[in-house]
């Protein structure tokens, strides 16, 4: 790929696991290509970053690559959890955006051995604020959604759902009525399959104003990049390109950026971590010791939460079902009030016999390893493209905002796996995962062969997301050379 080393970009993700990890794989990429890139984090998430990986080492091999900090507004021992997402939200609206304002106007990012800003490329989902502040300076903004095309499409087709009173909900609605108002899906999405923040007698509950709004704006954007590719989601790229301009899909990321490194015989780069949190690689040499495809990897990525009782209920179901698990038990997983030693006899006996449970693993590692044979998911749009790219077989247990569209995807559309929504029931998922693992195993190893084979193509050379990612670099390459 030509070198593009007249180039300066700012990325700047929403601070939460999901969205740094993806944007640090374009960032690299972007690097890659010898653009000097600016990686804006919170205070709060850059702690995190350097203190449980070697981020700043791996990316010191840049030309002019550099991590910049900025508050997000919040106090030291603010929870950044789900259920806080409007303060986070709110927070980096009022008190981030002056900050970066100020940055940006006094040209704090630039040195004489970088290049002044060519453009900023902001997560999706906090548009509207860098937008305002990128128009105020002339400054070119291109968005990059880390959730999936169809997605962002079902978001952009909010208003027309509202408007053709397909929501709110009248309170008994059936959840398993179709959509008829986001083009594309009329015959299989159902009310249960939409964003979270749609159920609900409230429209405002959880904000859904904040996720028409920002993904209203996506249009007005120099251009739209997507962690995606064509083969996967033609039908609803065709839709999003008759209203944005621009879309470069250069999905899936975390592969593409492997080929890539590959290509360059960067090999170091094998085990890099974008982590969060402390990595408990044990689990590495526990599935080294377990049969081929023997095991069901259990993680429901880092913002989802469950009770103690659906806690209880998957632990019965992944005992009973036999079979060998992997479980991420994040320290802030369960909620509510809950005595881990007060666990049933048959599950401290199960689990001792047949189970590893750790607080976070090196997930993309896992879902490689020869021993992973399903992965029970919350289908969080990394997690499920890295299942997707390690050809295993997914149960969907969505349990918040794009996470329900996904799963409807995962089973019905792409027929990789099967749909645990609105359920948690120990006897489910025990003939789930023996479904998945057995009775059905064939009929998943088919579908998910065929979409390995569809991701290789796109990322090698000559594939879309490849060459998409040269537009990409192309693009931004004339923008510093003064090309609108
Ligand atoms: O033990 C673990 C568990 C997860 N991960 C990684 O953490 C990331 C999790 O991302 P994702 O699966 O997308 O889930 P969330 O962290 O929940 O991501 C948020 O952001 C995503 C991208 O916008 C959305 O799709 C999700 O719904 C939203 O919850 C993935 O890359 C995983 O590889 C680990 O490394 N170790
Ligand atoms: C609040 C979560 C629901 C979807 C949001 C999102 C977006 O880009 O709209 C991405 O991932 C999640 O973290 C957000």
């Amino acid at each position: 790929m030509e070198q593009c080393p007249t180039a300066h970009v700012l990325i700047f993700p929403f601070p939460a696991q999901g969205h740094v990890n993806s944007m640090l794989k374009l960032a690299e990429l972007l690097g890659l290509a010898g653009i000097h890139v600016t990686f804006l984090n919170t205070d709060f998430i850059q702690e995190r970053l350097v203190r449980y990986t070697d981020i700043e080492t791996r990316f010191s091999c840049y030309p002019g690559f550099q991590f910049k900090t900025v508050s997000d507004g919040l106090s030291a021992d603010h929870p950044r959890a789900l259920d806080k997402f409007m303060e986070m939200y709110d927070s980096l609206n009022s008190k981030t955006k002056p900050l970066l304002r100020e940055m940006l106007a006094s040209n704090q990012l630039g040195s004489n051995t970088r290049p002044s800003l060519t453009c900023i490329i902001v997560d999706g989902l906090i548009s509207s604020f860098t937008s305002d502040i990128a128009n105020e300076l002339q400054i070119p903004i291109i968005y990059f959604r880390t959730i999936s095309a169809s997605c962002f499409w079902a978001f952009f087709s909010l208003p027309n759902i509202i408007e053709a009173g397909e929501l709110p909900v009248r309170g008994n609605e059936d959840m398993d009525h179709l959509i008829t108002t986001v083009p594309g899906m009329e015959s299989f999405l159902r009310y249960r399959d939409l964003p979270s923040f749609c159920r609900g007698i409230d429209l405002n509950h959880f904000n859904l104003p904040i996720f028409v709004t920002e993904t209203q704006r996506s249009p007005q954007a120099h251009a739209l990049i997507l962690n995606t590719f064509e083969d996967l989601e033609g039908p609803a790229l065709s839709h999003i390109r008759t209203h944005c301009s621009k879309v470069y899909t250069i999905g899936p990321l975390h592969s593409l950026l492997k080929f890539q490194l590959e290509a360059k015989r960067s090999l170091s780069q094998s085990q890099s971590s974008n982590s969060l949190f402390e990595v408990d690689r044990s689990c590495m040499t526990w599935l080294d010791a377990q049969p081929l495809k023997s095991v069901i990897y259990v993680s429901f990525g880092s913002i989802s939460t469950m009770t103690k009782d659906e806690h209880i209920e998957f632990w019965f179901g992944l005992v009973n079902c036999k079979k060998r698990f992997l479980w991420v038990l994040r320290s802030d997983l369960v909620v509510g009030e809950h005595d881990r030693n007060e666990v049933p006899i048959e599950l401290v006996e199960g689990t001792k016999e047949r189970g590893y449970i750790v607080s976070w693993t090196p997930q993309e590692e896992v879902l490689a390893h020869r021993a992973i044979g399903g992965f029970l998911t919350h289908s969080g749009w990394n997690s499920t493209w890295e299942s997707i790219v390690a050809g295993v077989p997914m149960i969907c247990w969505p349990s918040f905002g794009d996470q329900q569209l996904n799963s409807r995807f995962v089973s019905e559309v792409w027929k990789l796996g099967l749909d645990m929504k609105d359920v948690c029931d120990r006897f489910i998922v025990e003939k789930m995962v023996n479904d998945l693992m057995g009775e059905r195993r064939e009929e998943f190893m088919k579908s998910t062969t065929e979409m390995v084979r569809l991701v290789r193509k796109s990322v090698s050379e000559g594939g879309s997301s490849y060459c998409n990612l040269g537009l990409l670099v192309e693009d931004i390459r004339l923008m510093s050379m003064g090309a609108d």
